[in-house]
């Protein structure tokens, strides 16, 4: 299991678990859209870092951004596994040719 799928697997746990105890319970308790909301800020945290060049506060965001991603995805009830088949299938097509695919 790589951190991420662990990361999941506590995620999912917290289900239905105390808000005043567990973030990720709070943030469900709010719904799917509040978790959306709550990943696009984290995301634009990680951009400002990586606009300024912090390293440091790059990596911290972007370690943000990955648990809040899995938070929106697990509120959509969509798996890591299916994220990373779609990763998976992608493999070895570059992403010009996939854009010229669609025509775009
Ligand atoms: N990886 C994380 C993780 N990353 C960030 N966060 C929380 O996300 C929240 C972000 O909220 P804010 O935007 O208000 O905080 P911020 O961005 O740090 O603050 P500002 O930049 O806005 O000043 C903080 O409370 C962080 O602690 C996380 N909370 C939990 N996890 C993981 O989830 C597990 C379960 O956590 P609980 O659900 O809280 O038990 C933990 O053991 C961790 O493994």
């Amino acid at each position: 299991m790589s951190v991420l799928h662990d990361l999941e697997q506590v995620i999912l746990s917290r289900r239905g678990a105390d808000p005043d105890s567990s973030w990720t319970a709070k943030l469900f308790s709010k719904g799917p859209e509040k978790c959306a909301e709550k990943f696009g800020e984290e995301a634009v945290e990680a951009i400002v870092a990586a606009a300024k060049g912090d390293r440091d506060n790059l990596t911290y965001e972007a370690a943000d951004v990955l648990y809040h991603l899995l938070v929106m995805l697990a509120a959509r009830d969509i798996a890591l596994e299916d994220v990373l088949g779609e990763l998976a299938r992608r493999q070895g097509l570059s992403g010009i040719a996939e854009k010229a695919g669609r025509g775009e």
